[in-house]
């Protein structure tokens, strides 16, 4: 037990780590635990061409470090080449202080496990057999596992919730239970650096939580470090201290999670519009309905969220207005609105918003209102609901009673009083 608890000291010394990275971000003030993983100009590729380079990477005792970035852009071949199964083409890699290329496989394996997307075929083997096979870096070569590697193996897959299916024919599970078990193997490895490949693939939405909650419990109980690669950019968001966006053949860019998640860099990262990605909820939405907006939507405090997405998934473009910009409605009508009327939060609500608002209205064949009132600073909000009846443009309480009426092709056929 000695090792463990020589990690559980590290993890505790090492408080709320904190990468050095390559700088892009601000430093902590306490002073940095020895890391656990340093590369240095590391060049990685599967031939002689480097597909990434110039990489500078820290990763501290008990930190979550995420790779995001395109298909293809050399996460998996970076993540290979610190489990030693690629060499660096240039460069320095460290792990636990000594060189990577100089380390020993065994003693690599006690220190690092890894997880990639490959399946063991674990023909005729049990579910608890497979699991057990992350215990062979510490029994003998016999492979006999003692009382201590038992207790290992058992916590580890209660801890990843497969000890139920323990006996279970491993080839014969499904695809999330068997990725279920394979963290488990590593997990019991008692890795002082994990190394996951795209973790969350197979795992439906509880078992990817979960998957996270019980690493970032791992990492801050004892001193644990991960590097993974994850597709999902709002759990990276949530579950990583630190992100390395990787794309065009370096690191464009690392940082903590909030420095990270702001629509300029993601929209760069993944050639996404601007406006579809929301760093407050970490989500992409499909974006908007192109056109000229047809309808226009009065909302406010989450009242048009499913109005937006409704119009959005039929294709029907919209304005809205006027939204408060941080304003539930006010965030997602900027992903999903042709045009989106806001305003500054808690502040009256500009004359000139308020034209606009009716400039547009004007130019809509109906009005769908989904506000429940105009409480507070909303109040100049019900002058536009006016104006659409003075216009005599139908006013519809939803997107449904509105799609139910609209003609197949052409405008409005039903007003509504
Ligand atoms: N064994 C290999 N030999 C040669 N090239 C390879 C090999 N494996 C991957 N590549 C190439 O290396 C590039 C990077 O692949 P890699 O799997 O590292 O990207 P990735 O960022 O993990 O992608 P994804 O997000 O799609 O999993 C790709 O162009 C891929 O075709």
């Amino acid at each position: 037990m000695k090792r463990v608890d020589e990690r559980a000291r590290a993890g505790d010394a090492c408080g709320a780590p904190r990468a050095a990275g390559s700088g892009t971000a601000g430093s902590s003030a306490a002073a940095p635990a020895a890391p656990i993983l340093e590369a240095r100009g590391l060049a990685v590729g599967h031939g002689a061409r480097p597909l990434v380079q110039g990489i500078d990477l820290t990763v501290a005792p008990g930190q979550v470090v995420a790779l995001i970035g395109p298909n293809g852009s050399g996460k998996t071949t970076l993540l290979r080449t610190i489990a030693g199964q690629l060499a660096p083409l240039s460069g320095t890699l460290r792990i636990a202080g000594r060189d990577a290329a100089a380390l020993a496989a065994a003693t690599r394996a006690r220190i690092c496990a890894a997880l990639f997307t490959e399946r063991p075929r674990g023909d005729l083997l049990t579910c608890q057999d497979i699991v057990e096979a992350g215990r062979y870096p510490f029994t003998g070569r016999m492979g006999a596992l003692s009382d201590e590697d038992r207790a290992q193996v058992r916590a580890a897959m209660r801890a990843a919730g497969v000890w139920e299916l323990r006996d279970r024919d491993f080839a014969h599970m499904s695809d999330g239970q068997r990725q279920r078990a394979l963290i488990a193997r590593a997990l019991c490895q008692e890795p002082r650096l994990l190394i996951l490949d795209e973790p969350t693939s197979y795992l439906d939405i509880r078992a990817q939580l979960d998957m996270l909650q019980l690493l970032r419990r791992r990492a801050r109980e004892r001193g644990m470090a991960v590097i993974m690669s994850l597709h999902e950019i709002e759990l990276a968001q949530k579950a990583a201290d630190w992100v390395a966006c990787i794309r065009d053949g370096r690191v464009l860019c690392q940082g903590a999670p909030d420095e990270i998640f702001r629509a300029p860099t993601i929209a760069r990262l993944f050639d996404l519009d601007e406006r579809s990605y929301s760093p407050l909820f970490g989500s992409v939405e499909l974006g908007a309905a192109e056109g000229a907006p047809r309808v226009f939507v009065i909302a406010g405090a989450g009242t048009g969220a499913r109005t937006f997405r409704e119009l959005a998934r039929r294709g029907v473009p919209f304005a809205s207005g006027v939204l408060f910009a941080h304003d539930a409605d006010g965030i997602l009508a900027c992903a999903l609105a042709a045009c989106a009327v806001l305003a500054p939060d808690f502040e009256p609500i500009d004359p000139d918003a308020l034209a606009k608002a009716r400039a547009l209205i004007a130019g809509c064949e109906a009005v769908i209102c989904c506000a429940d009132g105009f409480p507070g600073a909303a109040a100049p909000n019900a002058g536009l609901l006016e104006h659409a009846r003075a216009q005599g443009i139908p006013v519809f309480d939803s997107a449904a009673a509105y799609l139910e009426r609209r003609a197949p092709s052409g405008p409005c056929a039903t007003p509504r009083s």
